[in-house]
């Protein structure tokens, strides 16, 4: 099992202005730890042995073998990475890309995050893994314990595997608070990540943006230095959080808000997601769950905004429906 040198409580964290728990930290041998996934709560397992075969990844291993193919890499003024989706940028003519986008070989990357200086541009790799990598990474690879996740996978009821996504990030990056439409054991390899999570339940605390803008699925809320005057709800928010290190697996169910943060001073930060798809719906039965009743606004919105067929019409459109009517 993987040695991790530090605790999650020995860290020196910037506050937060809402409260937050710690996520608990679970052996898979915990029946507690099962139970948690099962009923889509997050946890830390610290004994997966998920990515032990990638624990000797550094920037320097992966230049050598991961092969000369092309990787994603995005590139900030600042320490927001916020995600954004380049076939909603039409939908929002006022839109400015919060950060740009650069595919360049492995080895320019190491480069340029060695040139680095404080105040200028940050970088933050992101690509899903391919086959095109090189014989040692491909044997790393076929190394993770695909026993285990695919056990989970089987036991949860989980749809298939989409993606494995390779982050190697700078201390200090953000990923600002969104969610995502996919189940995540998301694995640490190399340094610390600080996760802030909020349930599905704190829907209408977080103000995501709108189904049609490039940042949908975002939160418009800056989780480190909120707006209450625009955000009022936010002040009701209470989250879960932690540290995860090398070698701890991080569960974050579905439709599950998350914030991000490579510790600062830390180093730099490896990390691969193992994305699933929904499973099958079970049976409806009511009330419905959080998660689904999002699903429903999802499916509501983007039906609205398609019959609508003008993304300028939609603000109108839906404060009319509700204005004075639902409170
Ligand atoms: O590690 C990060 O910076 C973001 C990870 C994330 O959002 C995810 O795995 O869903
Ligand atoms: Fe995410």
């Amino acid at each position: 099992m993987a040695e991790r040198s530090k605790e999650p409580g020995s860290f020196d964290l910037k506050q937060f202005s809402f409260p937050t728990e710690q996520i608990p930290r679970l052996s898979i041998n915990d029946p507690e730890a099962s139970s948690r996934i099962s009923r889509a709560l997050p946890v830390v397992l610290t004994d997966t042995n998920l990515v032990t075969s990638a624990l000797h990844w550094d920037l320097d291993y992966l230049s050598k073998n991961i092969g000369d193919g092309e990787f994603v890499v995005h590139i900030s003024k600042n320490k927001n990475f916020q995600y954004f989706d380049d076939k909603k940028m039409t939908n929002v003519k006022e839109f400015r890309k919060p950060s740009e986008k650069q595919d360049m070989k492995f080895s320019e990357f190491v480069e340029k995050l060695h040139q680095a200086k404080p105040g200028e541009d940050r970088l933050y790799l992101q690509q899903i893994l391919h086959d095109t990598v090189g014989k040692k990474v491909i044997q790393d690879f076929l190394g993770f314990n695909w026993r285990w996740v695919t056990m989970q996978q089987k036991d949860n009821n989980f749809g298939e595997m989409t993606s494995n996504l390779l982050l190697v990030g700078m201390e200090g990056n953000v990923t600002p608070g969104h969610y995502d439409e996919q189940e995540n054991f998301f694995a640490q390899v190399r340094g610390y990540k600080r996760f802030i999570l909020f349930p599905p339940t704190q829907f209408a605390c977080m103000y995501p943006y709108p189904i049609y803008h490039p940042c949908d699925r975002q939160s418009q809320v800056d989780f480190e230095n909120p707006d209450f005057t625009k955000f009022p709800k936010f002040k009701e928010a209470s989250g879960l959080e932690t540290v995860v290190g090398p070698g701890d697996v991080l569960y974050i169910p579905m439709y599950w808000w998350h914030h991000v943060q490579s510790l600062p001073s830390h180093g730099y930060t490896i990390s691969v997601t193992f994305w699933y798809k929904a499973g099958q719906s079970e049976k409806i039965e009511y009330p419905l769950k959080p998660k689904q009743k999002v699903a429903m606004m999802r499916n509501i919105e983007k039906m609205i905004h398609q019959a609508l067929n003008d993304s300028s019409e939609m603000p109108e459109f839906m404060s009319n429906m509700t204005l004075g009517r639902y409170t």
